[in-house]
């Protein structure tokens, strides 16, 4: 019987098979009988020795027996057929690592050294095995690098043996720090060929303890173990060294015997008990190592076979010491050299076909004179396309210095906004001052100390650094304007020249051929031509990606700005309990759903998928140049990217209505101070396709284009020749930009006046027929500027108390020499907040009204701007707004008590928080394309604040697997 043992103790296979040795001819004489019949491939019947027809008393308790094996062999089978069957497949698994085991089971001279060792003529499993090994191991050589080993020991009375050296005496069996179980002092050889080994197998076999027993002439007495060990690395050098090692136990186990049978008597008996004891012990580890209920422990210590078969992990890893990697290191070396060395000696192959060579083979074949003419006619043509591509460099890069300067200059100018803001600030504060100073004063005592003292205000450094340097970029933006003019008439002569030559040369040149080159070459031309133009427009197109990204992440940032302030005055109208206005309400439950649906998250969304998408998309190929509108390359891609803008979807036209940006520190201040300048307009009406314009209250105040593309898409319109007479820089007129670095005019002084023509059409236009709206200019200036404030009022009314702020005490419009209309019109109702006030004091109300007149006639040659902060956050709003200051009249139009001040602080507030929205609004048209159906769904929401929103659930799938196994155990399945 043959068994065979693979894989480690997680993975053990068995694989059992029987054979049926013949009956021997000394066993016919003695009138023998097989009494094994293999059924089937798997089957054997075992008769009854003892059975006897006649025996009546046992007629009907047959002792035969039936046996299953994984493979059954009668006494026809050959040796080959066995190792087919059992051995060969292990092969495989032991080159590649796995140990294996195969070993002899069965009673004294039933074959097992037959089957195992075999003959000259028949050899058996070892041989056969060791044949094939070798065979499998030459087959995979190149890639590995094999070595074996083979040892050949006997236990017998549980000592070891060395077979293929006897002369050692008995070995020990050892334990390595690796917990490999090795035979101390073994012989090992290292051979391949197969014919020495079956020599050195006999002649190790000789060596082994027989004696003749009644059962078998030569009985082994003792266990063979033939063992062999495949080392396998990889050939390719490597840090981390794999190390393999298989090992293939081969073994004739001594048979098992009964002494009765036997009739072994003293040292033979004792061979037996051993021999029984060690089967025994090896019998236990099989049925330990095969119980797949998964025995914790299988007992090897019981004999030396036992011990010696353990099963242990056999993959070693080797980490090479430091000198190996340079050998390594080395051997990779002189790899990449003989890699060089075969490349150099490949034919260079031209990597493409040269326009050059080919007129040149074309000119061999054409007339001298002919060569003559077209030598000349192509010098011409290079140095014209030549000189047409230095024209072309030169004014990308004039461009490119023109951006950098229109940058410069926005840094600039919003260095000198926020000084005005600052400045406005204190001024704001000053007066404050001056006002508590004031009461606690007598009439006579005001006249004297209420004079303006913040003209006198030194200004920062930076600031008139700031001045200085926009006029050195003024001048250096002129200087840079007329290089570019005279680059671009440049550019137009040579590519009419060039066009010249191309016409002319059907009648220069008459070979075809050659004309056909020329052509070419003027092709080609074209190409480099148009691939500089495209670089060009790719550039600028990065750069309004860029700025389009910025313009979104301000206005997400300015969102979340609107949703703190809505939420914190829904708090306060919460908390004092203040009834709502049913349209206001409708307005704030379309807020909400729009929050819910994610309708703005999804804005930005488009946004920035439109902005990746134009960032990923390859440089479009531009369509031929026309001669005349080369230069115009660049505005084509302005367009493009304007149509891109309209493809996106309808909702993200609605970034127009919302509200202005709150200027970053590298943006343009100015840009949207001047926004209705004529350059914006210029940039309105120009080639690049924006969504409407958007409306402030009638007025076109402020267009789509980002304020940052603005400020490039100038130099782009400056690119063309008839831009020379307008401004030559991308934010504002030159005379403004002058005025500006002079210092002779604030920007606040012109935004203000820009405010109060805005304020002043309002009110003719909007305010007025609605008699419902306040007389109060501050009011007015809220409302005129919100469209959600014609469309509910109560939007615009005063916050509560805890919104108060200080309030300016100039009056916006008179300081500008500008009347307001309507000032003295008639007065909202007050509302609730308005009650409050009323609880005033009038002897206040009184003084302040006769205040307000003095100051009026001691006001400053300026107006003067406040700078209200709003809590959160400081600066962007603060400076968003420099100029949004209101008045004291207003005040005491509106009652003129402490109570109505406190009333115009919080409507200042207020206005702030709406001016915010409304600035940049398309008015009622474009307003509704904000408004989202207000609560579809039918969901009360009355009581729902923003900050009350539930929260987002997200459900973790894990897709088909379960972390714990079916039998609960908390382990990987
Ligand atoms: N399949 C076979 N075909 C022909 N002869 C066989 C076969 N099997 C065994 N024999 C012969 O039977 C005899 C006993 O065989 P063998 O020595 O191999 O038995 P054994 O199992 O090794 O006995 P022991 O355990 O006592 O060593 C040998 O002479 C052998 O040649």
């Amino acid at each position: 019987m043959i068994m065979k043992e693979t894989g480690d103790s997680k993975d053990q296979q068995l694989t059992v098979a029987l054979r049926i040795r013949p009956v021997s001819l000394a066993e016919l004489e003695e009138g023998a009988t097989l009494i094994a019949h293999k059924v089937d491939d798997q089957m054997v019947v075992l008769m009854d020795p003892m059975e006897d027809p006649d025996d009546v008393l046992r007629a009907n308790r047959s002792r035969e027996k039936s046996y299953m094996f994984d493979v059954a062999f009668d006494f026809a089978a050959t040796q080959d057929m066995v190792y087919r069957a059992t051995t060969k497949g292990l092969i495989e698994g032991v080159i590649s690592g796995y140990n294996a085991t195969v070993f002899a089971y069965g009673p004294t001279g039933c074959g097992k050294t037959y089957t195992m060792l075999g003959t000259d003529n028949e050899p058996g499993i070892y041989v056969r095995t060791l044949n094939d090994l070798f065979r499998a191991i030459e087959e995979t050589s190149d890639d590995m690098d094999y070595k074996v080993s083979m040892s050949y020991l006997e236990i017998y009375n549980e000592m070891i043996r060395d077979l293929l050296n006897p002369s050692l005496g008995y070995l020990d069996l050892r334990e390595d720090s690796k917990g490999i179980i090795q035979v101390a002092g073994i012989t090992e050889v290292s051979t391949i060929n197969a014919k020495e080994i079956m020599q050195l197998l006999m002649k190790g076999n000789k060596q082994r303890t027989q004696e003749p027993t009644a059962a078998n002439r030569t009985s082994s007495r003792s266990h063979a173990v033939l063992q062999v060990t495949v080392r396998q690395k990889s050939r390719v050098k490597n840090i981390m060294q794999e190390v393999r090692v298989g090992r293939l136990f081969m073994i004739d186990l001594a048979g098992s015997e009964r002494a009765s049978q036997t009739q072994n008597r003293g040292k033979r008996m004792k061979e037996g008990a051993h021999i029984n004891r060690s089967l025994l012990a090896l019998g236990n580890c099989i049925n330990a190592l095969s119980d797949r209920a998964g025995v914790k422990y299988v007992n090897y210590r019981d004999s030396k076979l036992t011990r010696l078969l353990k099963v242990k992990r056999n993959l070693l890893n080797v980490s090479y010491h430091i000198a190996q990697y340079t050998s390594i290191i080395a051997d990779l070396r002189s790899e990449i050299q003989r890699l060089q060395r075969k490349i150099e000696q490949q034919e260079p192959r031209p990597m493409r076909s040269d326009i050059r060579s080919i007129q040149a083979e074309v000119q061999l074949q054409g007339n001298p004179f002919e060569r003559q003419e077209m030598d000349q006619l192509r010098e011409q043509l290079i140095s014209t396309f030549r000189e047409q591509m230095d024209v072309r460099r030169h004014l990308m890069e004039l461009e490119n210095n023109y951006m950098e300067i229109q940058i410069e200059s926005s840094r600039h100018l919003l260095a000198i906004a926020d000084w005005e803001q600052e400045k406005a600030r204190r001024a704001q504060k000053w007066r404050e001052e001056q006002r508590k100073e004031s009461y606690s004063k007598d009439e006579s005592e005001k006249d004297s100390d209420t004079g303006d003292d913040l003209s006198d205000v030194p200004e920062p450094q930076e600031v008139t650094l700031a001045r200085e340097h926009i006029a050195a970029l003024l001048r250096e933006q002129d200087k840079l304007h007329k290089q570019k003019t005279e680059l671009e008439r440049r550019f137009w002569e040579v590519r009419q020249r060039g066009h010249r030559l191309e016409e002319a040369l059907p009648w220069r040149i008459s070979s075809e051929e050659q004309r056909e080159v020329l052509s070419l070459l003027c092709k080609v031309h074209e190409l480099e031509v148009e691939n500089t133009a495209m670089q060009s427009g790719a550039l600028l197109k990065d750069s309004l990606i860029r700025h389009q990204e910025r313009t979104v992440r301000r206005f997400e940032r300015h969102r979340s700005l609107c949703h703190r302030i809505i939420h914190e005055q829904r708090q306060i109208i919460h908390e004092s309990q203040l009834s709502v206005p049913s349209h206001l309400e409708e307005l704030y439950q379309a807020y909400l759903h729009e929050l819910d649906e994610g309708g703005l998250d999804r804005v930005g969304a488009i946004d920035r998928a439109a902005a990746r998408a134009l960032k990923d998309t390859s440089v479009p190929k531009l369509p031929p140049l026309p001669v005349e509108s080369i230069l115009d390359s660049d505005q084509e891609s302005v367009r493009t990217l304007g149509s891109e803008y309209q493809q996106l979807p309808r909702r993200d036209s609605r970034r127009g209505t919302l509200p202005p940006l709150v200027p970053e520190p590298d943006s343009s201040e100015a840009s949207q101070v001047f926004k209705a300048s004529p350059r914006a307009r210029q940039i309105k009406n120009s080639a690049v396709v924006t969504p409407p314009p958007i409306h402030v209250n009638g007025m076109i105040t402020q267009e789509y284009v980002p304020r940052e593309s603005l400020v490039s898409l100038s130099s782009q319109r400056n690119s063309s020749p008839d831009s020379s007479d307008h401004c030559s820089d991308g934010i504002l007129p030159h005379g403004e930009r002058k005025e500006i670095a002079s210092g002779t005019k604030s920007i606040a002084v012109k935004a203000a006046r820009r405010r109060s023509r805005v304020l002043e059409y309002d009110r003719r236009n909007l305010l007025e027929p609605t008699k419902e709206h306040s007389s109060l200019s501050l009011h007015s200036l809220s409302e005129s500027e919100d469209p959600l404030c014609r469309e509910t009022p109560a939007l615009c009314r005063p916050a509560s108390p805890g919104l108060q702020h200080a309030v300016s005490e100039d009056n916006l419009s008179s300081s500008t020499g500008e009347t307001v209309p309507g000032r003295n019109g008639p007065r909202r109702s007050p509302g609730p907040w308005l009650r409050v006030s009323k609880k005033g004091n009038k002897k206040l109300e009184k003084r302040e009204e006769s205040l307000e007149a003095k100051r009026r006639k001691r006001r400053s040659r300026s107006f003067e701007v406040t700078g209200h902060r709003l809590p959160c956050p400081k600066n962007n709003v603060a400076r968003r707004h420099p100029l949004e200051s209101s008045s004291e009249h207003k005040i005491t139009a509106a009652g003129g008590t402490h109570n109505t001040r406190g009333i115009g602080r919080a409507a200042v507030q207020l206005s702030r928080v709406r001016l915010l929205q409304a600035q940049p609004s398309s008015g009622p048209t474009e307003a509704s394309s904000l408004s989202v159906p207000s609560n579809q769904g039918g969901i009360s929401k009355k009581n729902f604040q923003p900050s009350q929103r539930p929260p987002r659930l997200n459900y973790i799938t894990v897709n088909g697997t379960n972390p714990h196994c079916k039998d609960g155990r908390n382990r990987r399945c």
